[in-house]
């Protein structure tokens, strides 16, 4: 669906990732790990093409939709976000309504009707377990909603859109431990209907909802991804003694 190949990072000539090559599979969870600063979130910025807006970032390798270039695929980034969706680690409602945020998504991406679009809007917010707690409320403003329920309201916002492909940065990491589960919960409904790939700094996390694993380790100054696989080869059968001691908690 979408993956990399020989994918490399730099900020103001600074190489932060080198050569990384992943490829997240349709209806599975790929998990990014690996101690901070290895590039992780960069790579899931290179690949919702928002390096391009980042002053001094470049890219350079390729990556692939469906086994075509971006660039051939998308003519704009608005085209490969419709597609291609982010949630980042700390929830980002547009401030205004509930329901709002939902018609936004969908009016910039094309949608006008508004039977369409209310629909959209309750089956999204039931997909995310939002419904029953938001219904007789979506004209209120989304930042009077907690933690895990604005950030559930953006998994719905990307949804809305039908995504093939969720880029999720540490989607867990900001919310109380119940609404961090709540989230957890909805990444492993996904599974079978969306490609995931997450950031997660929560090893536990990563082994319960991810299907396949890659390991980043900084090698002289420099990201790079040092293992990957399925999740249970990876956790139990590693050969590499770097991610054992990373994943084991003895170093990193
Ligand atoms: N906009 C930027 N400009 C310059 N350098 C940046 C920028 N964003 C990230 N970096 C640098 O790139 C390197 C990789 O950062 P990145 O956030 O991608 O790593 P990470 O593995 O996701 O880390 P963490 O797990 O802490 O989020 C770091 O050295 C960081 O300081």
């Amino acid at each position: 669906m979408i993956s990399t190949d020989d994918l490399s990072i730099e900020y103001n000539g600074r190489t932060i990732l080198r050569r990384a090559t992943i490829a997240a599979e349709p209806g599975r969870v790929l998990a990014l790990v690996g101690p901070s600063g290895c590039g992780k979130s960069s790579l899931l910025a290179a690949l919702n093409q928002m390096t391009e807006i980042i002053p001094g970032a470049s890219v350079c390798g390729t990556i692939k939709f469906n086994g075509q270039d971006i660039r051939d695929v998308f003519e704009t980034s608005v085209h490969l976000r419709r597609h291609v969706g982010m949630i980042f680690q700390k929830p980002n409602p547009f401030p205004m309504s509930i329901r709002r945020n939902i018609e936004l998504a969908l009016h910039q991406h094309g949608k006008h009707s508004k039977p369409a679009i209310n629909e959209i809007t309750e089956t999204v917010l039931r997909d995310v377990g939002l419904w029953e707690e938001v219904h007789s409320r979506l004209d209120r403003p989304a930042l009077d909603l907690s933690g895990g329920q604005q950030q559930r309201l953006c998994i719905a916002r990307a949804l809305a859109l039908q995504p093939q492909v969720l880029l999720m940065d540490e989607p867990c990491s900001a919310l109380d431990p119940i609404s961090a589960e709540r989230v957890e919960q909805l990444i492993e409904s996904m599974r079978g209907k969306y490609s995931v790939i997450i950031v997660t700094h929560n090893l536990a996390q990563a082994r319960r909802i991810a299907d396949h694993v890659a390991v980043f380790w900084m090698q002289d100054g420099v990201g790079e991804i040092i293992e990957q696989g399925e999740t249970d080869a990876i956790f139990d059968a590693s050969t590499n003694a770097l991610v054992n001691a990373y994943l084991s908690g003895r170093k990193g």
